[in-house]
């Protein structure tokens, strides 16, 4: 069974059909990229995945059940993380205290009885803290774990956005253009740790616009182009489909 089952989504905007008749699988372990011009519909079809929009038509299945009418954080509870195109780091808090965040957001004692240190709250908070530290380690930025998250090179903030989406225990992890902004070392960098994460056994679908990024990671890609999904296959192929090649080139 697919992990992730996008059937027939459309998104309509007044006029603008920005997301046509959009139907895709994502399968458990692999690394799926979503590619396609500027405006192409990319954002809003991850959009309508987690949550943050309803679909005009069409649905959505998560490991097997339908979606519909979820809200973001019910779908984040249900195993499917995302991050965001500008990276959003809790101003004045540590690297290490961003990511007990996402965790605490999945605990049992909840966010405001943690921050007001209830006793019954400290083993939890201690677990926690160890968990994130091992989320940090796992990303290789366990050295900066005392550092206000903000002051941190983007390369690494987007790693501490990584670890963040992963304590909440996802099985699958939604990256919106994980190389934005970054230079070509700290997106090899990213592609390396996205791997690493997958090879845990953690889904991934990817909105990207850098391309050797792609290429490089991806078992299959989805192209959309003016809403429409006008190819899905593996990199190699997708390099030399002539229509992908004909959107590419005519942009530029
Ligand atoms: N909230 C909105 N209201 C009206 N139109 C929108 C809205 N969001 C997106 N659009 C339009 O829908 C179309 C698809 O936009 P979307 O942001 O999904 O594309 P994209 O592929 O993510 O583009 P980019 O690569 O530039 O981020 C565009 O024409 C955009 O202007």
């Amino acid at each position: 069974m697919a992990l992730l089952e996008v059937n027939k989504l459309s998104k309509r905007f007044g006029g603008l059909l920005a997301v046509n008749d959009v139907s895709f699988h994502v399968e458990p372990g692999q690394i799926k990229a979503v590619i396609g011009p500027n405006g192409a519909g990319k954002t809003t079809l991850f959009n309508m995945i987690s949550g943050t929009f309803p679909a005009s038509s069409g649905s959505v299945s998560f490991q097997g059940r339908k979606l519909k009418r979820k809200k973001p954080f019910q779908i984040a509870s249900l195993g499917m993380a995302r991050t965001f195109q500008n990276i959003k780091m809790f101003s004045g808090m540590t690297a290490l205290e961003n990511v007990m965040v996402g965790r605490h957001i999945q605990s049992h004692a909840g966010f405001f009885a943690s921050m007001f240190r209830m006793p019954w709250t400290w083993k939890e908070e201690r677990d926690i803290r160890e968990k994130s530290l091992e989320l940090l380690a796992l990303l290789e930025i366990e050295k900066y774990a005392h550092t206000e998250a903000s002051s941190l090179a983007f390369g690494q903030q987007r790693a501490v956005e990584l670890a963040r989406a992963l304590a909440l225990e996802p099985s699958l992890l939604l990256l919106d253009e994980p190389a934005a902004g970054l230079n070509i070392y700290e997106t090899a960098e990213v592609g390396r740790l996205i791997m690493k994460i997958r090879d845990l056994g953690i889904t991934v679908l990817l909105v990207e616009h850098d391309m050797s990024l792609v290429m490089d990671i991806s078992d299959e890609i989805v192209v959309l182009c003016f809403g429409e999904k006008i190819a899905e296959d593996i990199p190699k192929n997708i390099q030399q489909d002539p229509e992908v090649i004909k959107i590419y080139l005519g942009e530029e």
